[in-house]
């Protein structure tokens, strides 16, 4: 990443942190815990973001941008940050609009399941980050890549039941497992795994389903 992109994404953060004080953004409030938790981990997917098609990219559930806005700012993509808390969409674009970002980087406080009414199938990547299990994911990404497109997941601890939960589901929603990675970040101690599921066909389910169901009520695999 350049010095240009890394001061960017630093006032990025600053800006955060002091939006902060006034309205909940994020847990995290000392800066060195910012730099590691928001910066230094978001950039943990950049290879697998890198590896996904060319095109649009979306940071679902982005809460405060992260992992969206370093991941748009490494590497140049058009982006869509999306959370159904207007309140924090609204300070995450005034911030973007005030760093000059505004034209490569949106904001959406739509559900993720009501973005495919606009975006079915339009995402090269997508990237969630604290978000749900994964089989919801999945669920939610799926109408919105198009077809090879990838969804990058960050999870700070994964079981082996969640990821076979997900595999059991991803024929029926047309998305397969291809990667995961374990990662350190630089304190030595926090541990992420990422994990990529590629859509690879069209859903064998009418999709989205009804809002909220994705997390509330997870697929379960067909007999
Ligand atoms: C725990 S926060 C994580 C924020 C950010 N990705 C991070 O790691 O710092 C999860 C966010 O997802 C948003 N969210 C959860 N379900 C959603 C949905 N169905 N549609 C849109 N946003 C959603 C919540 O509003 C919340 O801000």
């Amino acid at each position: 990443m350049g010095e240009q992109t890394e001061a960017l994404c630093r006032r990025y953060l600053d800006d955060i942190l002091k939006a902060n004080e006034i309205t909940n953004l994020t847990r995290i409030t000392n800066e060195e815990q910012a730099m590691l938790l928001h910066l230094e981990d978001s950039l943990v997917g950049l290879p697998e973001v890198n590896e996904a098609p060319e095109g649009l990219y979306g940071d679902l559930g982005s809460g405060g941008g992260f992992p969206g806005v370093p991941l748009a700012l490494a590497t140049g993509r058009q982006t869509i940050l999306v959370d159904s808390v207007k309140k924090k969409m609204a300070i995450v674009q005034s911030i973007l609009d005030e760093l000059g970002l505004s034209s490569q980087v949106a904001t959406s406080s739509e559900r993720i399941e009501d973005l495919p009414v606009e975006y079915e199938a339009r995402f090269a990547v997508l990237t969630a980050r604290a978000l749900s299990r994964l089989v919801s994911l999945i669920e939610l990404a799926s109408p919105l890549l198009f077809k090879g497109g990838r969804l990058v997941c960050y999870k700070a601890q994964v079981t082996s039941e969640e990821i076979e939960e997900a595999k059991a589901v991803q024929d029926l929603v047309g998305m397969k497992l291809v990667s995961q990675r374990e990662a350190l970040l630089s304190d030595r101690e926090t541990k992420r795994t990422i994990l990529v599921f590629e859509k690879v066909a069209r859903p064998r389910i009418k999709l989205p389903r009804r809002v909220g169901l994705a997390q509330k009520q997870p697929l379960k695999p067909r007999p």
